[in-house]
């Protein structure tokens, strides 16, 4: 059964107020998605493997560590654009492997349109990124092409997730572990997770 990790951080549960809000535009939207993901991400990537060094201070040296793992941040279009930035500004040798999956709208099945994925992976860690798991489809989907592609160790980092997304998760992936800033009530007769904040592309992008 995978681990889900809701965050317990008052910041987290601050910001996620702010994202959920209709008064909030899209800039401070895209704002409070990178401000959220930062903290998110900090949560998820505590077991990273490091590897000591010794470092030369002005005064003596020091002990230190580097990361030893390879990191891959795999965002799924459109959403999950958003919360790359932040990411990757703490994780300036992360590689970045995009993944376009929309939801067909009546059958809410994942869509594959863009996938540029080498044929071996050079990451050993991915971090899927998708502020929504909603059905669970699409992240379903994301897992299953980077298993494919062989990559070991993957974990879904998202914002809001519904039971059913989570539990889809649970049973296709049991080994995927699922960080999230909350776990909301249930999803509409046409998939949305309520209360939720609605569609998470449109109101990044201002195209709602
Ligand atoms: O868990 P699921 O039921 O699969 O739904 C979640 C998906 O829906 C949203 O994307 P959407 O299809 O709206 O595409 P967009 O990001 O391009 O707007 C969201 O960003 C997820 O990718
Ligand atoms: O509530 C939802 C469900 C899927 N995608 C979104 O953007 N929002
Ligand atoms: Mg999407």
């Amino acid at each position: 059964m995978s681990q889900v990790f809701i965050s317990q951080h008052p910041l987290v549960a601050h910001k996620l107020a702010k994202l959920r809000s209709t008064q909030t535009e899209p800039k401070k939207f895209r704002e409070l998605v990178r401000e959220i993901t930062i903290l998110l991400a900090y949560e998820a990537t505590a077991d990273l493997q490091i590897q000591p060094v010794e470092v030369q201070t002005p005064l003596g040296t020091a002990p230190g560590a580097e990361l030893l793992e390879k990191i891959g941040l795999v965002p799924i279009l459109r959403a999950g654009l958003g919360m790359v930035e932040g990411i990757w500004e703490m994780m300036p040798s992360a590689e970045v492997w995009h993944i376009g999956i929309y939801r067909d709208e009546k059958t809410l099945k994942p869509v594959q349109y863009y996938n540029k994925l080498p044929t071996e992976p050079r990451v050993s860690v991915c971090l899927i990124l998708d502020p929504m798991l909603a059905t669970g489809g699409s992240a379903v989907a994301t897992v299953d092409i980077l298993k494919q592609w062989g990559v070991r160790r993957i974990k879904f980092v998202g914002l809001i997730g519904a039971p059913e997304g989570i539990h889809n998760m649970q049973q296709h992936h049991p080994d995927v572990p699922i960080h999230l800033a909350a776990v909301d009530d249930h999803l509409n007769e046409i998939g949305y997770i309520v209360p939720g904040l609605g569609d998470a592309g449109d109101r990044q992008f201002g195209t709602g």
